[in-house]
């Protein structure tokens, strides 16, 4: 299996990283814009491989997309990071231009890629590589609810005192402050995570879920990338090894959920041929009322979108 990670800073090195330390892919080959640096972090990468016993090979170019002919999988990290001060929303106009001629050259030589997307602002960012792509939208997807989740989960471990791998958690929605985590679906080792919290003590960790991004940027003046990148190279595993995970990824909705036309993070199961189905859930009218929120977001900033290339065109 061949992966190409597009964008050889925080996140895209990190990914390439977990898929060449963890054997994903035979070969993972990095691409950045900037002279040397996805050379460099490759061969870094391979050099580590004697130390931590794998033999993926990691190669890198610069813009060199001849050399990502045939990827299986593409996850695209390229773009502006956010600093302290910004919101996702804000990178929409930079990242887009780059997400868009990034796919381009994907699709040029990758026609049958599954497309991972990983920059921000992430839903819309979906959005453009998708349209881009006219890949179906099963093949064209985003990550944060896996990042989302993580942190969910991680916050809910530390309260509670016991494993994060015995927490299960499903979130919905735009990634952003608009971001639906559902308690009613968490469990821990099987017991609902209601019977373990207090309402006051779990809301205060969905509310330090949605802001989760922004307290690393505050506290880094750049965002997280090592869970980030592990979230991404999980969901290339899932789909090289065909392991039909269930995870909660950013998709074209077309009626799910009773929307139409907007990518948002559902739950879904991941697979060789990519999204293999999304799941609906029953939700309440709360939880209803939440995602009708976030998809009035998210449709505004795919609109945003639509504003800047029709400017362009
Ligand atoms: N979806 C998520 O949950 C999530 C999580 C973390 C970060 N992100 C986003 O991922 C993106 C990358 O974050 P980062 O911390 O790795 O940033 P970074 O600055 O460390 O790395 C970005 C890399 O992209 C490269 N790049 C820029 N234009 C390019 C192009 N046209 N072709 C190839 N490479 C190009 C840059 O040279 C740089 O090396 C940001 O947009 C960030 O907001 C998303
Ligand atoms: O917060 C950011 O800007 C990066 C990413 O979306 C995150 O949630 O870590």
């Amino acid at each position: 299996m061949k992966v190409t990670v597009v964008g050889a800073g925080n996140v895209g090195a990190t990914c390439a990283d977990v898929l060449a330390y963890r054997e994903i892919a035979n070969e993972v080959v990095l691409v950045d814009i900037k002279e040397g640096f996805a050379e460099g972090k490759a061969l870094d990468i391979w050099q580590k491989a004697p130390i931590n016993l794998y033999d993926t090979r990691t190669v890198g170019v610069t813009n060199d997309y001849s050399k990502t002919a045939g990827s299986d999988v593409v996850v695209i990290t390229s773009g502006l990071p956010r600093k302290p001060g910004m919101t996702r929303d804000d990178l929409i106009s930079t990242n887009a231009g780059i997400v868009q001629s990034v796919t381009e050259n994907i699709v040029k030589y990758s026609p049958d890629a599954i497309i991972i997307v990983v920059s921000n602002p992430l839903d819309v960012m979906t959005y453009a590589a998708h349209i881009t792509s006219k890949l179906p939208r099963t093949r064209v997807m985003g990550m944060a609810g896996i990042l989302d989740t993580a942190r969910y989960r991680a916050f809910l471990a530390e309260a509670l005192n016991v494993s994060p791998k015995d927490i299960q958690a499903v979130l919905m929605g735009g990634h952003g402050d608009t971001m639906v985590p559902l308690p009613r679906y968490t469990t821990v080792g099987g017991i609902p995570v209601t019977e373990l919290i207090d309402e006051e003590t779990l809301n205060a960790i969905v509310e330090r879920t949605k802001n989760g991004g922004g307290e690393l940027v505050k506290l880094m003046g750049t965002s997280a990338w090592y869970a980030p990148g592990s979230a991404a190279a999980q969901m290339v595993e899932a789909i090289v090894r065909d392991q039909r995970r269930v995870f909660p990824v950013c998709v074209k909705l077309e009626g799910e959920y009773g929307i139409d036309g907007v990518y948002l993070g559902v739950p879904v199961i991941l697979g060789k041929n990519g999204i293999e189905k999304i799941i609906e859930l029953q939700l309440n009218e709360d939880e209803k009322q939440l995602l009708e929120t976030s998809r009035g977001h998210v449709k505004e900033v795919m609109e945003a979108l639509d504003n800047i290339n029709a400017a362009k065109a």
